[in-house]
């Protein structure tokens, strides 16, 4: 069993239960990265890098174990955690390599003694702030997109927008029990980065699963409705609009097999799913890697899909360049992908949204709502509340 269970409570020079809230500080304190996760259905995992984090080109099939933690621009910096020290963590405990009860030992009496105070900080970068949140940009942007894709520009773009608070008292191992809790088919995270903040979020959509050398998986997830949980999901029913922009997801997907010409693929879907107190329509999309020869196809698919038509538009470079120049801020992580690599032979790699950043008491919330000809400004709007909430719920 795991040794922190039965440790005595905090007191000097003894090795204690370890929280996650602690190890969080530690890393920020010695300058480390560290990611923390938890897949739906599966147990809390986490990872320490005590080097440099940037990294290029990434393979996943010949990658050593590690995290991936990729902007939404190609253009900036990519970060790769190496998986140099593992942990666990079961009620909000800490326990290292639950194999090697030595590294376990080593590591708490190192994050005991360390000193709290020496600052890390220093080494943060400083951000900008942004412009307190107000409605009426937001609903203007739409509205230019609508108009520019009735001109036949583009057929579909993803708008977001960037909402800052102050949280005081603020506890890593608090936000992700809700989190987990409330979110059990999200893929929930927690990445720290010195030099980009921490970020924290609750993904509903996968960008490249594998399994071994035999599964790959991507989705088409996209059309959002608020849900309270009474209806059953077979009574939903689905606007045109939201059919049609979760449509243009898939066929960017299509469009991205045929590229690399790959015929066989299994497609299940479009199906609705939950996502807390939201739902949107998901497509399943599944290869045998085996089958059709492809061990490549995770690195491929993952450069070829991101970003998808569910965050930035289509056709794909029309939208970017739209949103590049007319957005008004940088998204920095919101909407890049993020997940484990190479860890127990799988690659789990999700799409950053329902997210937030945290650097000190600041944090900046994030969301973006898909737009094409049909849709309604101000209910726009009120889904990128809605998906906000995902994070400002659990964070008061
Ligand atoms: C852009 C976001 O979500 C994406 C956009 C959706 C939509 O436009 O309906 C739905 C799910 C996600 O693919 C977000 O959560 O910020």
């Amino acid at each position: 069993m795991i040794e922190t269970k039965n440790a005595t409570p905090p007191q000097p020079g003894k090795i204690r239960d370890l929280q996650l809230t602690d190890l969080l500080d530690f890393c920020k304190n010695n300058g480390f990265a560290l990611a923390v996760w938890r897949q739906p259905g599966k147990e809390i995992q986490g990872i320490i890098d005590t080097g440099n984090t940037h990294c290029q080109e990434i393979d996943l099939e010949s990658s050593e174990p590690g995290y991936l933690f990729h902007p939404f621009s190609d253009k900036k910096i990519k970060h790769f955690i190496r998986a140099q020290i593992r942990f666990t963590v079961s009620d909000g405990t800490v326990a290292f390599d639950p194999y090697n009860k030595q590294q376990h030992k080593d590591m708490l009496r190192k994050i005991s003694s360390s000193d709290s105070s020496s600052g890390l900080d220093k080494k943060m970068m400083i951000f900008e702030d942004h412009p307190v949140e107000q409605e009426k940009p937001f609903i203007e942007l739409v509205k230019k997109a609508i108009k520019e894709i009735r001109q036949g520009h583009f057929q579909k773009v993803v708008p977001s927008r960037i909402k800052a608070i102050r949280i005081e008292g603020f506890d890593l191992k608090t936000v992700f029990q809700r989190l987990i809790k409330n979110y059990p088919n999200a893929f929930v995270s927690a990445t720290f980065v010195p030099e980009a903040g921490l970020w924290i979020g609750a993904s509903p959509e996968i960008l490249v699963n594998t399994e071994g050398k035999r599964i790959f998986q991507t989705v088409a997830l996209a059309g959002t409705q608020s849900y309270d949980g009474s209806r059953s999901l077979q009574d939903i029913a689905w606007t045109q609009k939201e059919i049609e922009e979760q449509a243009y997801v898939s066929r960017y997907i299509i469009n991205c097999f045929k590229k690399i010409r790959l015929r066989e693929f299994d497609e299940i879907g479009p199906k609705t799913i939950i996502a807390g107190k939201l739902i949107h329509l998901k497509t399943t999309f599944r290869v045998d890697m085996e089958a059709v020869n492809f061990p490549q196809l995770g690195t491929v698919m993952m450069k070829l899909l991101h970003p998808t038509s569910a965050v930035c538009g289509m056709p794909l470079e029309t939208a970017s360049a739209w949103l590049e120049k007319n957005e008004g801020y940088d998204r920095e992580f919101f909407s890049g992908f993020l997940g484990p690599v190479n860890l127990n032979e799988n690659t789990n790699l999700y799409v950053n949204l329902r997210c937030m950043k945290l650097i000190e008491d600041k944090a900046w919330v994030y969301a973006g709502a898909g737009v094409t000809e049909d849709s309604h400004p101000e209910k726009e709007w009120m889904e990128t509340s809605i998906k906000m909430n995902t994070l400002l719920d659990v964070i008061h």
